[in-house]
């Protein structure tokens, strides 16, 4: 009952220590009035020592002990780690208010508390954001293209001198705006998604008159409905039939296609608008950019911008320029980003120096459904990763050190649980030894399923490592299997050495030269291995797996033997058979390991090694071919004859691949 209560909870517990029944005390703290209680001064960890417990209790670490006894625990020494769970309890047990988990700071919240409240007074309209899905080859890019050469920048400058991963159109009708992000497939929308972030407010579904409804047609229509985001469908190519009435069936087709996989479009009364265009030509193209300000209006997309509004916004893309150094197009999400604002954003902060548009140009201000350029980063953002304002440097250094802790609050959790698992698989170990009765049944079992070999990724960025995990994540067979515990940024630290030491991990460096010589030789003998080619690191990691799978040896023929004569001796009252043998081909070792086969079937009577190997009355290391000598075999096997052949071999590795 005790265990299967602590299993509930939030975390997994891995291994847990012998408590005896839980005291009715338990429960009667527990009903004791909240009013009572006092706040915990402290983040609870995950994973907590009890001495270090007793140390942020401010209280003996024996008398915690002896209270943890008391409570149920046994077998508790100084150095066990308790898991969050007994933490919990524990404090519950001394009289504290335990935090309400859903105020709880994580690193992806820590932030939070850095938003201005809403305020209703400063909401207005904003250009609708909107990303362009569809199935390979049905037109997404020509769209793009097509829009870009329309966009405001280009408009305005003749081009568009670099790619910042959206840009703006002023519809040619309404002459409203909309921002188009134009790398919908880049991994750092679903990351965003994955956190719950839907920066996109339209999807223009891209299907082509020609294949109608495809496989990632599909997909992007599943991503619609799971999102919430509104839909409008363009059906593509519209050009490449160019007889009007076949035009008109094909339009039908998809149409009807559409209806089928539940898209209601305004043909049966729903509200999605499908429109024919070419991006090719150009036709239909501006109904399009209508059809999206009409579900704009009807959506009523609005932000707060105003600059008593602490900015916010997404990065879209990252990257380090030689002349001007952290560069980030970020995504105004709300509020107003200006030039001296201090923005916090992951695990780095800055001041922004700079805001562009894609001509290069500085602006002055960016708007809500803007995407620019900020310049002044201390460290390069993290596509993907949530921008917010903060009041001052000193307010931002604050959270960004706030996080960083959290960040590595939860790396000990992950490497306590591993040590956790270590231990408890040790004691399992331990006590499958003791069952001794049971040994051989325990040796035949198999391990089920394949082994996992275990890596630590760290690279110069965090796009390098999600692309490393990427790529390893999948290498192995149904023997081995290769498993990221761990991935990040920078050199390799104390816990990462520690986590590779728990896991036996080998820590993959990528990019990052100039490792200082503590880390390459480190003391707890963990394998670190450096690239700077993402193949060359593939290839190395699939080396490493090939080689932990189980080996299989061939035997090898090197030497024949006939038996040609058997002496018996008396030996100690016993008599003892030797057999009289001849090297017909090759070179026998005494080391050798060798089979007795007879007549033609070649039956094998005896697989093992020699027990002596003698030329005449003297031992002797080895006999060449043409030579004679007396064998005697392992564990005394003397169901020879005249006659038979031994084969001696030696066994060769096989090599083996995934
Ligand atoms: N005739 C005609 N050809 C088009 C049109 N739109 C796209 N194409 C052609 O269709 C092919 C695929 O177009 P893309 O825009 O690259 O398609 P995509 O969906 O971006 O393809 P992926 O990036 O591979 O997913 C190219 O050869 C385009 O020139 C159109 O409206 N009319």
């Amino acid at each position: 009952m005790w265990r299967s209560i602590l299993c509930c909870h939030r975390t997994t517990i891995r291994t847990i220590p012998k408590v005896g029944r839980v005291p009715v005390r338990w429960y009667a703290k527990k009903l004791k009035k909240v009013a009572q209680l006092k706040p915990v001064p402290f983040i609870i960890p995950n994973y907590i020592s009890v001495s270090k417990l007793a140390n942020l209790l401010n209280c003996r670490m024996e008398s915690l002990l002896q209270d943890l006894k008391k409570l149920g625990f046994s077998n508790l020494s100084q150095g066990y780690i308790l898991s969050r769970e007994y933490v919990e309890l524990i404090l519950q047990e001394y009289d504290y208010r335990l935090p309400d988990s859903s105020k709880e700071l994580t690193p992806d919240n820590v932030y939070d508390a850095l938003r201005t409240p809403a305020n209703p007074r400063f909401l207005q309209k904003r250009p609708p954001v909107v990303t362009i899905m569809g199935h390979v080859d049905h037109g997404k890019t020509t769209i793009i293209d097509y829009l870009r050469k329309s966009s405001v920048v280009a408009q305005e400058h003749g081009g568009i001198t670099q790619h910042i991963g959206s840009f703006q159109v002023i519809t040619p009708v309404s002459k409203k705006k909309i921002t188009f992000l134009d790398t919908p497939g880049h991994p750092v929308f679903l990351k965003m998604r994955q956190r719950g972030a839907n920066i996109t407010d339209i999807i223009v579904l891209v299907v082509s008159i020609e294949d109608s409804i495809m496989p990632q047609t599909v997909e992007a229509i599943k991503h619609a409905k799971n999102s919430g985001n509104e839909l409008i469908v363009a059906i593509t190519k519209i050009d490449r039939i160019s007889q009007p009435k076949q035009r008109e069936k094909a339009i039908e087709k998809v149409t009807n296609d559409l209806i089928s996989n539940g898209i209601t479009v305004e043909k049966v009364g729903g509200d999605v608008q499908v429109i024919p265009i070419s991006a090719k030509t150009g036709e239909n193209m501006d109904l399009l950019e209508e059809a999206i300000i009409l579900l704009a209006d009807v959506m009523d997309i609005k932000a707060e911008n105003s600059l008593k509004t602490m900015a916010e916004g997404w990065i879209l893309e990252s990257r380090v320029s030689k002349s001007v150094g952290n560069v980030a197009t970020v995504l105004v999400k709300k509020g107003v980003l200006q030039k001296g604002k201090i923005l916090v954003c992951g695990n780095t902060y800055g001041k922004v120096k700079n805001i562009r548009n894609e001509a290069g140009d500085q602006l002055s201000k960016a708007f809500p459904s803007d995407a620019v350029e900020v310049l002044g980063w201390k460290q390069l953002p993290v596509a993907g990763d949530q921008v917010i304002e903060a009041k001052n440097e000193a307010t931002a250094k604050k959270f960004v050190s706030k996080r960083l802790a959290l960040l590595e609050i939860e790396k000990e959790g992950l490497t306590v649980e591993k040590l956790n698992e270590q231990r408890a698989i040790e004691a399992s170990k331990k006590e499958q030894e003791s069952e001794g009765e049971n040994e051989d049944i325990d040796e035949d079992k198999e391990p089920s399923g394949p082994k996992n070999i275990c890596f630590i990724v760290k690279a110069d960025v965090s796009g390098s490592a999600e692309a490393i995990v990427e790529s390893i994540a999948h290498l192995g067979n149904d023997e081995v299997k290769c498993k990221v515990v761990s991935s990040s940024v920078g050199i390799p630290n104390e816990n990462d050495l520690k986590l590779a030491q728990i896991t036996n991990a080998t820590i993959l460096c990528f990019n990052l030269n100039g490792l200082p010589n503590d880390v390459i030789n480190n003391k707890l003998g963990v394998d670190i291995k450096q690239y700077n080619v993402v193949y060359k690191l593939i290839e190395g990691v699939t080396e490493i797996l090939t080689d932990n799978l189980t080996p299989i040896f061939e035997k090898k023929q090197i030497a024949t033997v006939d038996i040609r004569e058997i002496f018996e001796f008396q030996l100690k009252k016993k008599m003892i058979k030797i057999a009289g043998c001849r090297v017909t081909n090759g070179k026998l070792n005494r080391n050798s390991v060798v089979q007795i086969q007879r007549g033609p079937t070649k039956e094998i009577i005896y697989d093992g090694p020699l027990s002596s190997l003698k030329q005449g009355k003297e031992d002797v290391m080895e006999i060449t071919k043409g030579n004679e000598c007396g064998i005697t075999f392992d564990r005394n096997f003397e169901g020879y004859q005249v006659g038979d052949k031994i084969m001696v071999y030696e066994e060769v590795k096989v090599p083996r691949y995934l």
